[in-house]
């Protein structure tokens, strides 16, 4: 028997050729048998049977590959093929029969008769090879790979009774790849990444979002620590995966993409300071943990030829991994596409057929008969056969499809049917609309448009859209957006009963669909016992009957339970109304438990302390009037008085020397005491003062570097206008000149405009003259101004 595996997409040749198989040398070599080997009898599967009789009778067509050696590069390809020897079995045994192939060490089978005829494989098992090895070997890497995501196939191929059920399925005492590969995989799903509770679920509008939401953040881990009250001790993702494709008349068939939109609230990091509990603590270490492997990745990602990221080293990469890769995945196809597709490869093979019948008729309508007509006939015929075939399978895929779609069609109706019509219009939008499995018009049952929410207990306290505006709705959208604005618990809660609906509906469907294969089997059940009346030996037909009768059974306790799940749904969407409020505050009352539960923790240590000091000092109160009993056997003891200060209770009489000491010793601690407090007080009195100095001195030094800034903006300002005067100055004596040389140089002028120019002139002077004088005051009252400034400061440093 052989196996081949495959892994990944590229599918590769076998190197098996059938149609030359009849001049093959492997053909050949099995019609010498007689002299072919026997294996000794040491099966690690069947101790019983000697040899192997795959190679014992005429090996099959497809059995050996074209391919003499296993060259390079097959080595890099993704197919692997293998050879397993089973030993001869009792009949084969008594029957005389012999071996022709055998095992040449791991990658060779040759020939008994004809040493010179070999032929190498990826892997070569002989007879004594146990199943699990073969498993461990060949197939192995193909069920982790799969689990990696990189598909894989698996199947062995060859004679009747070569082994291949024994090593597929194999039994009990020896499993097969099948089992052993399910157990792998499971296995695999165990060490692998595994998130306790994490759900996926189809959501149906946008309240069902945020009821899954809120049903998330119920079970998030919130504890105290140092820092925050109420710290978040796990992260919260929530992914919406969004399938969407091209809208229009003409978008019917085109691929579907499919992109994730993770909305994340991280837990923050911390240092063990900010926890108090041990708890704490190791619930800080994971989540600085999760918190380093994600800013790892982040940076590797950036890097521009990132080595190994270590996406695996903590659940929330793991989780992130497509969409922190950058890879969305795209371009899937969804039901109505793939319909859409078998319907045109249906049509292409309808035509196929017709042409090929044409074929036939035209090829029997020559009436030849020579053997490659025939040949040829034969060959259409398979092709016709083979093509019915494929459209059955096309035909029945459909109409699995078409149900699929129906059932589909009828959650979102259920769901959509309990929606409110809404007056928001269309919103107007840039670009290519693109139409998204969940439609645009549930948006508009959003309480306004897109927007985020805020919660707050029953109430939206802030609403606020996308686009960091406040809402300012049309006049009639006003009342209808009031009550919602102010209701969007009722709102949610209006919501929420879709969720139980569809889980009623989806869990009936699935009752149904569990009856009618209970049903199916019961059938076949009966035909089966019909079959065993008439053939009791056949022990085939009774292992089918008990595996049916199992099934059954299975089925049928599976549909108990769905049965007690729908009348427990139905109970749970009665009292849904009743529980709206509780489940979204059921949060908050645990969080407050929690908290109440640490005070009352925190009272009983606090009483305890107490009691404790509370005997200490009834042990210290006994032992002084113990040692005062037994030194010196008089009548006085030491008490507290109201205030809690110790005074000697000197009784009656006989008060000793030793009593005195003592009285003197509390007096001195008593006004030693006074004397701390005295110096406690006037030590705070000091510090109030040094403190208040300390601010006046940091005053006046900012104050001082003020008025520096100032003076040097002040003399800057002064010199402008000195310079100013100057300038003043030396124009009023230049105009001065202009007049004096005007006139003493006779210059023709009229008597009119001569006037007018001295006029000028005189004006400008005297305007000059003005300003000047101003510019004389500014400057004086700037210096008077720095001047008191100056001595203020100079006042203010000193105190
Ligand atoms: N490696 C093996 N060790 C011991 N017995 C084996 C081994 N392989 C096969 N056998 C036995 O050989 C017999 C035929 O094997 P099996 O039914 O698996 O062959 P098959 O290739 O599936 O045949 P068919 O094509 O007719 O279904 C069975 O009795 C099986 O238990």
């Amino acid at each position: 028997m052989a196996m081949a595996s495959t892994q990944g997409m590229k599918s590769k040749r076998f190197g098996f050729n059938s149609s030359k198989t009849d001049n093959s040398p492997s053909s050949k070599s099995t019609t010498s048998s007689s002299s072919s080997k026997q294996f000794p009898e040491t099966s690690g599967d069947d101790q019983s049977s000697p040899a192997s009789s795959s190679v014992r009778s005429k090996p099959p067509r497809h059995f050996y590959p074209k391919t003499v050696s296993l060259d390079a590069q097959r080595a890099k390809e993704n197919v692997t093929v293998t050879v397993r020897f089973r030993p001869l079995n009792q009949r084969e045994i008594q029957q005389g029969e012999e071996i022709a192939w055998y095992a040449d060490g791991e990658t060779v089978v040759r020939n008994e008769n004809n040493p010179s005829v070999a032929y190498a494989y990826d892997r070569v098992f002989g007879p004594t090879t146990t199943t699990h090895h073969v498993y461990d070997v060949a197939a192995q890497h193909v069920v982790s790979g799969a689990m990696e995501g990189i598909n894989g196939t698996i199947f062995a191929y060859g004679v009747t009774s070569s082994g291949k059920t024994h090593t597929m399925h194999g039994d009990q005492r020896s499993p097969g790849i099948i089992p052993l590969a399910v157990k792998d995989a499971f296995s695999i799903i165990q060490e692998g990444t595994f998130v306790e509770g994490i759900k996926e679920e189809v959501v149906l509008s946008p309240a069902h979002a945020l009821f899954l939401i809120a049903a998330g953040e119920e079970h998030r881990h919130v504890g105290s620590t140092n820092f925050n009250l109420l710290s978040s001790r796990s992260h919260t993702i929530f992914t919406l995966t969004i399938e969407s494709c091209p809208r229009g008349k003409h978008s019917e068939g085109e691929a579907i993409t499919l992109s994730q939109l993770n909305l994340i609230d991280l837990a923050g990091s911390e240092s063990s300071k900010a926890a108090t509990t041990g708890t704490r603590r190791r619930e800080g270490s994971y989540i600085n943990k999760s918190l380093l492997t994600l800013a790892t990745v982040v940076s590797k990602l950036t890097e521009e030829k990132p080595s190994h990221i270590p996406y695996r080293d903590s659940k929330l990469t793991r989780i992130l991994q497509s969409s922190l890769s950058g890879h969305g995945r795209v371009s899937i196809i969804d039901e109505r596409s793939l319909i859409k597709k078998y319907q045109q490869e249906i049509q292409c093979l309808r035509e196929e057929l017709e042409q090929m019948k044409k074929g036939i008729d035209t090829v029997q309508s020559k009436d030849t008969e020579d053997e490659d007509i025939l040949l040829l006939k034969q060959k259409l015929e398979d092709g016709q056969v083979r093509l019915q075939s494929r459209l059955e399978q096309e035909e029945e895929a459909k109409a699995a499809l078409l149900g699929r779609i129906q059932r589909l069609t009828k959650l979102i109706l259920i769901s959509t049917k309990t929606s409110h019509s809404t007056k928001i219009p269309n919103r107007p939008r840039l670009g290519p609309r693109r139409s998204h499995s969940f439609g645009e018009k549930e948006l508009a049952y959003l309480p306004h448009k897109r927007g985020d929410f805020i919660l707050d207990d029953e109430n939206i306290d802030l609403y606020v859209n996308l686009e960091g505006n406040c809402v300012t709705a049309d006049d009639s959208f006003k009342e209808d957006e009031n009550a919602k604005k102010y209701g969007l618990l009722n709102w949610l809660k209006s919501r929420t009963s879709i969720k139980s609906v569809d889980r009623i509906y989806l869990l009936r469907e699935e009752h149904k669909i569990l009856s009618g294969e209970v049903v199916l089997h019961s059938s076949t059940l009966r035909r089966l016992s019909e079959e065993t009346a008439r053939n009791p030996q056949n022990n085939k037909i009774h292992v089918e009957i008990k595996r049916l009768k199992d099934e059954i059974k299975a089925k049928s306790e599976q549909i108990g339970l769905l049965e007690k799940q729908i009348s427990r749904s139905l109970t749970a969407s009665v009292n849904m109304d009743r529980s709206g409020v509780s489940q979204v505050k059921s949060a908050d009352i645990r969080i407050f438990q929690e908290k109440l539960n640490q005070k009352i923790c925190e009272c009983e240590s606090l009483q305890e302390t107490i009691t404790t000091l509370k005997q200490q000092l009834a042990n210290a109160l006994e032992l002084i009037n113990y040692s005062n009993v037994v030194n010196h056997s008089r009548n006085f003891s030491l008490t507290k008085d109201n205030r809690g200060e110790l005074y000697l209770d000197k009784g009656d009489a006989n008060f000793t020397n030793g009593g005195t000491v003592l009285q003197e010793k509390i007096n001195e601690i008593e006004q030693l005491k006074q004397k701390v407090a005295e110096l406690t007080e006037s030590k705070e009195q000091l510090e109030l003062r040094n403190q208040k100095l300390a601010e006046e001195n940091s005053y006046a030094k900012g104050l001082a570097s003020t008025s520096v800034v100032e003076l040097k903006a002040l003399s800057k300002e002064f010199a402008k206008l000195i310079n100013y005067n100057e300038r003043l100055a030396a124009e009023l004596a230049a105009s001065k000149n202009l007049s004096t040389k005007n006139r003493s140089n006779g210059i023709v002028q009229s008597a009119r405009s001569a006037r007018l120019k001295l006029n000028d002139l005189v004006g400008s002077n005297s305007d000059i003259k003005r300003e000047l004088a101003l510019s004389k005051d500014h400057i004086y009252q700037k210096e008077v101004e720095i001047q008191k400034k100056m001595l203020t400061m100079k006042l203010k440093c000193r105190v």
